[in-house]
C-alpha cells in the first residue's frame, strides 16, 4: 500500500483491469473522487498496481491483509474481474461484507440473484454495464438494482456513473442486450474505423490523414444526431445523392448484408452475455 495506508477509501475495485481504469480516470478526471479515496487491486499483477499507483495516486493492495482491509472498509466495493473469475471472488467476498455495503458489479452476463447466491446473503447489489469510453467521461452505462439497494444508495451508484457519462436505469433482464448494443459496442464502431482508415491508406492517403479523417467523420456523425436529434436513416438520405457516391457505397453494403449482420452480431453477443451469466451460475450446483 502507498503512503495513503490510513485512509478509508470511499470505493474500493476489487479487479483493476482496463473497466476500472476507465472508471477510475473517469472519476478522477471529473473530480468526483480524490485519488486518495479510491483502492484498487488485482489477482496477482504487482507491476500494474504499480502503474496505477503511480498513474493515478490511488491506494493500492499487495498483500491478503490490504485486501481484505481494503474491501472490510470500503462502503461501496466494485466488481471489476472477468467473469470466469467472479465465482470465486463471490464466494470469498460473502463471509467479510458488512449488510449496508454496496456491491456494484460492472461484470458481463452475471444476474444479481446469482452474485446474491455466491455471496450467501441479500447484499444491496447494483449490476451495470458501462463501456471503456468511461475513461474520457463519454462513457454509456446501464444499471440495474437489487431490492435491498434503498433510494440513497442507488443515488451513489448512480453518481459514479453519471460521472463517467450518461447512465441509463434499466430492467435486469435487459442488461444482456444493452450489452449488445453499448457494453461491447465501441468495439464495432473501432472495427468499422480500422477498415475505413485501411481502405483509405490503400487507396493513396497518408495513414495519419486517414486516422484524422476517419475520426472526425465517427465524431461528426455522432454529433449530428445528438444535436439535430434527426433519425439517423434522415441523416444518411441527407448525404446519399442520387445515383451518387454514397448510394454506390451503401448499395455495396446491402449486398453483403449489413443490416443483418449488425443485428446477428449484436443478438450474438446477448447470448454470449446470457452464457457467461449461465457458466457462473453453474458453480453454484
Ligand atoms: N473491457 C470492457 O470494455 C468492458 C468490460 N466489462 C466487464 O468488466 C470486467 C473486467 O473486464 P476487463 O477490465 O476488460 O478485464 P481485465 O482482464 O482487464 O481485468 C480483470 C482484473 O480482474 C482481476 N482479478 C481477477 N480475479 C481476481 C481475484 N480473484 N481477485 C482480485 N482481482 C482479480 C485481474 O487481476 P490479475 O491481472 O492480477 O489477474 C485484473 O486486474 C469483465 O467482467 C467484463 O465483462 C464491462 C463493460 C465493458
Ligand atoms: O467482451 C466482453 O465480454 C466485455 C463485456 C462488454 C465489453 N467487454
Amino acid at each position: 500500500m502507498n503512503n495513503q495506508e490510513h485512509q478509508t477509501p470511499h470505493i474500493c475495485f476489487y479487479g483493476a483491469g482496463s473497466m476500472a481504469e476507465a472508471i477510475v480516470r473517469g472519476l478522477i478526471n471529473r473530480a468526483v473522487a480524490e485519488p486518495q479515496q479510491i483502492a484498487m487491486f488485482n489477482r496477482s499483477n504487482a507491476e500494474r498496481l504499480d502503474y496505477l499507483a503511480q498513474t493515478y495516486n490511488v491506494q493500492v493492495g499487495h498483500s491478503a491483509e490490504q485486501k481484505q482491509s481494503m474491501l472490510q472498509r470500503s462502503p461501496i466495493l466494485v466488481l471489476a474481474m472477468k467473469p470466469k473469475d467472479a465465482a470465486e471472488a463471490l464466494k470469498a467476498l460473502g463471509p467479510i461484507l458488512h449488510e449496508d455495503q454496496l456491491v456494484v458489479s460492472v461484470i458481463a452476463g452475471l444476474s444479481i440473484p446469482t452474485m446474491q447466491a455466491l455471496l450467501g446473503r441479500k447484499q444491496p447489489i447494483a449490476r451495470t454495464m458501462p463501456n471503456t469510453s468511461s475513461s474520457i467521461g463519454l462513457g454509456a452505462t446501464g444499471i440495474a438494482f437489487s431490492k435491498e439497494v434503498h433510494t440513497d444508495l442507488q443515488q451513489k451508484a448512480l453518481s459514479i456513473f453519471e460521472a463517467v457519462g450518461l447512465v441509463t436505469i434499466i430492467a435486469e433482464e435487459k442488461m444482456d442486450i444493452l450489452t449488445g448494443i453499448s457494453g461491447s459496442g465501441p468495439a464495432y464502431i473501432y472495427y468499422m474505423m480500422e477498415a475505413m482508415i485501411t481502405a483509405g491508406v490503400e487507396g493513396g492517403l497518408m495513414a495519419e490523414q486517414a486516422r484524422e479523417l476517419t475520426v472526425q467523420t465517427v465524431l461528426g456523425a455522432a454529433q449530428m444526431m445528438l444535436q439535430t436529434e434527426e433519425d439517423p436513416a434522415n441523416l444518411r438520405k441527407a448525404i446519399t445523392s442520387p445515383n451518387g457516391s454514397t448510394q454506390a457505397a451503401i448499395e455495396v453494403f446491402a449486398a453483403a448484408g449489413f443490416t443483418e449482420t449488425v443485428k446477428a452480431a449484436v443478438r450474438r453477443c446477448e447470448e454470449r452475455s446470457k452464457e457467461m451469466g449461465a457458466a457462473i451460475q453453474e458453480s453454484l450446483s
